[in-house]
This record gives structure tokens, sequence and C-alpha cells, in this order.
């Protein structure tokens, strides 16, 4: 069936109007991209053994607890990427559904400490990832910025040894990130990794209050000087924080069917994204890991119009938050403004 169908067909008609409105996507992980047609493409060319063998197996086995019980096959998953054609499928893939989706401009999640225990380097996956970037800038003018995220299971000095090793590749990336377990490794652990990522000129981000406390998200702040925080959606539990937020418009990237999915709500009627905006937060609607959670940046939006009313206002400020949230200059969100802006004058 022709795309447009489908959009009618699945789609409310706020979710309608957004599929062809300029959008940025700046919470997703890039293993988390990796679909089970690929998955399994990959895993047979490298001779991985999974536990799985047809794609229902796979999606069969999506079925999460908490955000470890996710985790665990999230890094089984990214054990199939091995050479940079790998990596280049793996971010073309992705770059489709920007075109699809029209994301025009996308900050991405690369975790390059998942890929060393199949001792694969840093510039193996950037060689892959550039052809793809490079392809989809000059093929539909794609707008892409690459985030190093450190894995916060793993020692401090490990992380900070991956962003040494980064600084060849400097160029290629916006910003730092943390991700992975959030309960028994806070902020507090990665004090010296954000000052160093500081003074090299990193934008700086981090996943904080997804399973863990607000206090994650004060200490994110307070302690590792982040200007944008992942999640964040338990922020709900401390007012002090709320205003704070609001205030200095501090971007949260919510990731609603991720949140659903990893079990933060039981039902996303009970999501607090609306009552976050409607407090004056700045709150961006992302995907986190679309081949897990059942779907992409515009699934995300849909669900939210279907199961919490999003009208066309709320979507229109969760878009114009996206563009705000980057970690670009300020002549590229003019110009993304601008792209908008000739959208909404030819459909109000
Ligand atoms: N939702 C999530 N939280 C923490 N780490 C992640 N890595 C990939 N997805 C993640
Ligand atoms: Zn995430």
């Amino acid at each position: 069936m022709e795309v447009q169908k489908v959009i009618e067909q699945q789609f409310g008609p706020v979710t309608q109007w957004l599929a062809e409105m300029p959008k940025a996507e700046l919470h997703l992980h890039l293993d988390g991209s990796l679909r089970a047609p690929r998955l399994l493409q990959l895993a047979a060319k490298h001779g991985v053994d999974l536990p799985y063998t047809s794609v229902e197996e796979v999606e069969a086995a999506y079925n999460f607890s908490d955000l470890q019980s996710f985790l665990d096959l999230y890094y089984l998953g990214a054990s199939v990427l091995r050479d940079a054609e790998d990596f280049y499928l793996l971010m073309k893939d992705y770059l489709d559904v920007c075109r699809q989706q029209k994301i025009v401009h996308c900050e991405i999640m690369v975790e390059p400490q998942t890929y060393l225990p199949q001792g694969v380097d840093l510039s193996v996956v950037l060689a892959g990832f550039d052809r793809a970037i490079v392809e989809a800038h000059e093929g539909w003018g794609q707008s892409v910025q690459l985030i190093l995220s450190f894995l916060r299971h793993l020692p401090e000095a490990d992380c900070i040894a991956m962003l040494e090793a980064a600084d060849l590749y400097r160029k290629h990336f916006c910003a730092i990130g943390l991700a992975s377990a959030e309960k028994d490794f806070p902020p507090a652990n990665f004090q010296t990794l954000y000052r160093e990522a500081k003074n090299r000129g990193y934008e700086l981000t981090a996943h904080a209050g997804e399973e863990g406390p607000a206090s994650f998200i004060r200490d994110a702040l307070e302690l590792l000087s982040v200007s944008r925080i992942d999640h964040g959606v338990r922020a709900v539990e401390d007012e002090g924080l709320l205003d704070h937020l609001a205030a200095n418009r501090v971007p949260l990237t919510v990731c609603p069917l991720s949140n659903v999915r990893l079990c933060v709500y039981d039902e996303m009627s009970e999501h607090r994204i609306l009552e976050l905006l409607e407090r004056g937060l700045c709150v961006t609607v992302n995907s986190d890991d679309p081949a897990y959670f059942g779907g992409d940046l515009l699934e995300n939006f849909a669900a939210l119009e279907s199961d919490l009313g999003m009208t066309r206002e709320q979507a229109l400020v969760l878009v114009r938050n996206g563009f705000e949230a980057a970690y670009l200059p300020s002549e590229a969100k003019m110009a993304l403004d601008e792209q908008l802006k000739e959208y909404l004058a030819r459909n109000p």
C-alpha cells in the first residue's frame, strides 16, 4: 500500500497533519533502530548465533519488564554489527525512515563501547556511518549530528579512555551522552568524564529520570552541567525541579512508546508528557529504540493523539521544541523554522 494510504488509515487527523511536517528527532540510539530482518541478515553474514531464527521469533522476544531486560537483548542485537558495510546499512535504514517521516534534522546516539567486545574500532563504525550520512545529505538535504554516548554500567575510566580515543574523530560528534542501566549508576560517578568532555567543547546531555529518581536529574544538571536531559519524565516527582526546568527551558527528550514498553508507565494514558508541556517545559517527542518499542517518531506522536488526546496546538509546540532543543547554531535553527512556516502556510 502506498505510504499516504497507510498514514490515512493508521493515524488520527493530528498525526496525519504531522506526517509531512518538518520535524527533528533528538533521542535515537542507532543500535535501537536495528530491525529484525536486518538483524537476522547480519547475524547470518557473520555467523553469530542468536536465540531466534525468524522475524516473528525476534519480535516475540521484545517483551520487556524493565530497562535491564531490554538492554540484555539490545546489546545482543548490536553484537552482529562487525564491519563498515554493516554500519552503513544500519545508518542508511534509519535515514530512510527520516526521509519517509520528514525528520529533517536528527541527533543520533552512537555507543562505540558496545562494539569493543567484537574488536570493532571507532574508525570502522564512522566509515560506515559517514557514507550513509553523505548520501542522505546529498540525496535529500538530510541534516544529521552524532552524539558520542557512553555506557554507564562500565567504569568511568573506560568511558574516559573512549573519550580520548574519540579525539581523532572530534569533528564527527556534537555532544556526549550517558546511557544504559540508570538505577545503580548515578550521574555523580561521571563527573570527571563530563568535565573532560566540556573542556573539549562538546555539548552535554545525559539520560536521567527514566528509571532513576528525580534527584538524578538534579545531579545531571548540577554535577555534570548537562544542557539537556534524555527522558527526564520522573521530574514530575519534584515540584521545585519542574519549576527550574520550565524557567530555564531545559529540554527533556521524552520517548513515550519506550516509557510504556519499559514499564515506566503501565499504560500510555498514564503518561505525563502533555502536563509537562502545559507547564511550560521544553519537552520533545522521540523514539529512543524504534526497532524494539513498536514505532518510529510518527508512531510516538500517534500514541499521544490516540491515548492522551494531543491537540494540533500541542503537537505544533512539541515540534517547535524539537528545533529549539537541537544542538545547532541559531542560523540553522532559523532555517528549520522557515521550513516549518512554509509547511504551515500550505497546511494551516
Ligand atoms: N531507553 C534507554 N535507556 C537507557 N539506555 C538506553 N540505551 C538504549 N536505550 C536506552
Ligand atoms: Zn535513550
